[in-house]
């Protein structure tokens, strides 16, 4: 379509289903020689767009498409020596092919982090189809760090809603309630 914000291409054409019995597929990254591959064998979770500058975006797209799976549903099986962790001082250890640059999979090495146990990934990255589909966009404001026109933000979350992606400048509510109930218990303000 002309004229149209390209969110990312995983929903520009329209988002594809989640589908009931799916059970995982394999992340491939853009090399044609020697990809790394990574085999998960998990439906996804909590897939959203991320307009952090931390996640990964492909070419001429402005958000990231990022769910999450256990962390023990996910195996590098192929070329593992081609990853390097993008920012070792990151909450999330992106795990990025070395070559193409595509990360694979980000990682959470704190016990204590709410989200510890889970890895984020780009399902997009895999050729199966059905993986959950993507329920809402999370730090729209920050796309201006990465570059965009701050005049754009209306027609952005504009196109977003008209996506079905609802807009947050952080998480969605539920996983902001999520983090926050799981500091409050850490902290003995909510007994458990
Ligand atoms: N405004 C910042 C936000 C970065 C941020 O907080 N990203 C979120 C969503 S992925 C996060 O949890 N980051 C943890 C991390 O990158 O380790 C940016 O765009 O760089
Ligand atoms: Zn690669
Ligand atoms: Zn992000």
């Amino acid at each position: 379509m002309a004229n149209t914000i390209a969110i990312h291409p995983a929903v520009d054409n329209g988002i594809q289903p989640t589908a009931e019995h799916f059970s995982g597929g394999t992340l491939v990254c853009h090399c044609t020689d020697k990809p790394v591959r990574v085999r998960v064998d998990a439906q996804s979770a909590h897939n959203h767009a991320c307009g952090c500058s931390k996640c990964w975006k492909p070419a001429g797209a402005l958000f990231s498409m990022v769910a999450v799976v256990p962390r023990d549903k996910l195996t590098v099986t192929d070329n593992a020596e081609k990853l390097a962790v993008v920012d070792p001082k990151a909450t999330i250890q992106r795990h990025a092919c070395s070559q193409c640059g595509v990360h694979m999979f980000g990682r959470i090495e704190n016990r204590d982090h709410p989200f510890y146990g889970l890895d984020f990934i780009h399902t997009e990255l895999s050729s199966e189809q059905g993986w959950s589909a993507p329920q809402f966009a999370a730090f729209v404001s920050s796309i201006i760090e990465a570059g965009a026109d701050p005049a754009q933000m209306d027609a952005v979350r504009a196109r977003l809603r008209a996506l079905g992606l609802e807009p947050y400048d952080c998480l969605s509510p539920a996983l902001m309630d999520a983090i926050a109930t799981h500091t409050a218990k850490a902290s003995g303000v909510l007994k458990t």
